[in-house]
């Protein structure tokens, strides 16, 4: 599957900007970061009094004198230190969570805000990617890379510091060896990085392949391509099996070069300390508490190398959140608790005029609309016909501004749509797309889709007027049976008489219905016809339609060719005065009526 580039491919990970972004994240919190970093580090340095204690301790042997109050100092510090400890990583740990949590709700509240182009430029499975398993590394990369690399350095200076009071020469030893450890680990590093991309970006891959085959079950069942697809899926899984390996093997070594370090530093701290013991340069009880320190080491330094693994994790998850977050949004697209009630005449038919609208798609050559014009006054049944890509669709795309004209204006009740605020044109507009959807869950959440307050009343009507009254009756469990993933469980003709009812119960001021009668029988289409023509009664109806049949009934209709209205008129003005709508309907009507 080809692979779009990002911006992780192109920036790298290790920049300073990355370790910005990942600030920016744990920037509302910190007073809790600054509060756990603090108490981690003194729980860390409450446990540094042990050796202290013990040197203190084994002197005071050595003199013969009484340790009772050394011992219960010694486990004052044990205790304090563990519940020290535990506070500040519980804060810590809360904290990394809490960035999770904020990153997921932005990207949540981003993605369903999206305007519609930017959201045509990623795939569904890419975007669930970001909010789910993304974010999931970011947790990682605040709590280990962010936290831990701060609190291991600390603890790792604050050691060395009491270590260089205890004993300067074992302190030179000791970072002697750490550093060629430390040098090693670094040039590790890099590897971590590029290896994490790539699993992250293999399982991006997984996703998609997954996203668009599960999305198409059926037509991946009918044209027999679970192989492909299988094929594309298991070599994505492969290659994060590869790397992941990889990465496993890293970690390993990192972790036992940590462990080397720490332990060759022993050695030489033995060897040499125990010659300087034997000379009376050092005394026993300090070796014995040098070394004591020497292992207080391995965790911190086991911490810094963990956070190199897990910021490289961190970083590209960072990015891929942030490209997301960057992306344009609509400005007012749902209605709020505060916004105000509908403005007086909200309950008229809407009026709609088109002014020489000009429109090409993003990323597309030529232009879908040349110059379109037309007038629908209030009320009434307005038809749209004409070839397949004439840009009939386009039209209800561009009046519920999911797309901006180019050129040209377009008016709703005489006032440009672009001054409409956007919830309010939504809210008065009724829209069937051409392959009415149906969501996953019940029939009666269907029906309800952003109408939760109609009454029963409502409901009976409207599904009385799109013949689902018999359908509901049948069901085991009426309108609160399940209708499947993407309706999968009703008929084509079924799911697109749920979103007619859907579109109905909104009591709209203008109604979009694009090719809705296309999979019903000829009974419910005349039966729907009718709930339509009623409906235009007290609502402007537009629909799309491509057989003509369904549209001779009409009040006017728009013939459309390649982007430009043709002729507007009735059935029987447009049979006499434009030859494309003649020949139109003397192929699908045969009669003319
Ligand atoms: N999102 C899009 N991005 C790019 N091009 C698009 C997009 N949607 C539609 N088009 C193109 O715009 C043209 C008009 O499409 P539109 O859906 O408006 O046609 P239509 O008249 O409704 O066709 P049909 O009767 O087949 O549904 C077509 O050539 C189509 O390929």
């Amino acid at each position: 599957m080809e692979r779009k580039e990002t911006e992780t491919d192109r920036a790298g990970v290790f920049t300073l900007s990355a370790w910005r972004e990942l600030l920016a994240y744990a920037r509302p919190y910190r007073g809790a970061v600054v509060l756990g970093g603090a108490l981690s580090l003194l729980g860390g340095l409450t446990g540094l009094v042990e050796p202290l204690v013990t040197k203190e301790l084994v002197d005071a042997l050595e003199r013969g004198e009484t340790v009772a109050g050394l011992l219960l100092l010694l486990t004052a510090a044990v205790l304090g230190s563990t519940v020290v400890n535990l506070l500040g990583a519980f804060l810590l740990g809360r904290t990394a969570e809490s960035v999770v949590r904020d990153a997921r709700v932005g990207l949540i509240h981003r993605i369903l805000r999206l305007r519609v182009p930017q959201f045509a430029r990623f795939p569904p499975g890419d975007l669930m990617s970001r909010v789910g398993t993304d974010t999931t590394l970011l947790n990682q990369a605040v709590s280990h890379a962010l936290i831990d690399s701060v609190k291991g350095a600390l603890m790792m200076i604050a050691i060395l510091v009491v270590m260089v009071v205890m004993e300067p020469v074992l302190v030179l030893v000791t970072l002697g060896v750490l550093g060629v450890c430390g040098v090693l680990v670094g040039l590790l590093a890099p590897f971590y990085t590029r290896y994490n991309v790539t699993v992250q970006e293999s399982l991006g891959d997984i996703n998609n392949t997954l996203e668009r085959a599960l999305g198409a079950f059926r037509t991946i069942k009918a044209t027999g391509v679970e192989r492909r697809v299988e094929a594309e899926a298991v070599a994505a899984s492969e290659r994060a099996w590869k790397y992941g390996v990889r990465l496993a093997g890293m970690d390993g070594a990192m972790g036992a070069l940590a462990l080397m370090g720490i332990h060759l530093s022993f050695l030489a701290v033995l060897g040499i300390g125990g010659a300087r013991v034997a000379s009376g340069d050092t005394a026993i009880g300090t070796l014995i508490a040098f070394l004591l320190y020497l292992f207080y080491l391995i965790e911190p330094a086991t911490e810094l190398i963990d956070s190199v693994a897990r910021f490289s994790a961190g970083v590209a998850a960072v990015r891929r959140v942030r490209e997301v977050q960057r992306l344009d949004v609509e400005a007012d697209g749902t209605p709020t608790p505060a916004d105000p009630a509908p403005a007086a005449g909200a309950d008229r038919c809407a009026s709609l005029r088109f002014e020489d609208v000009v429109f090409r798609y993003p990323d597309t050559e030529s232009p879908v609309h040349h110059g379109v014009s037309f007038d629908v006054p209030p009320g009434g049944v307005t038809a749209f016909v004409g070839g397949s890509g004439a840009g009939k669709s386009t039209i209800f795309a561009l009046i519920e501004r999911f797309y901006e004209p180019d050129g040209g204006r377009i008016l709703l009740d005489g006032v440009d749509l672009g001054q409409w605020p956007l919830h309010r044109l939504r809210s008065g507009i009724g829209y069937v797309e051409q392959d009415a959807p149906v969501l996953a869950g019940t029939l009666r959440e269907n029906l309800l889709l952003g109408v939760e307050h109609a009454t029963d009343d409502d409901l009976a009507g409207v599904l009385a007027s799109t013949r689902l009254d018999g359908l509901v009756a049948r069901l085991p469990d009426g309108l609160d049976t399940r209708v499947g993933h993407r309706g999968s469980t009703l008929s084509g003709g079924e799911r697109q008489r749920v979103a007619v009812a859907r579109a109905l119960l909104r009591k709209p001021r203008l109604l979009l219905l694009d090719e809705v009668t296309s999979q019903l029988d000829a009974v419910n289409e005349l039966a729907l016809r009718e709930a339509i023509e009623q409906a235009a009664r007290r609502t402007t109806v537009l629909v799309v339609a491509h057989r003509l049949s369904t549209v001779t009934r009409a009040d006017r209709i728009v013939v459309m060719d390649a982007g430009r209205v043709r002729a507007v008129g009735t059935h029987r003005d447009l049979v006499e005065s434009d030859d494309l709508y003649r020949e139109l309907a003397a192929t699908q009507l045969l009669t003319a009526q």
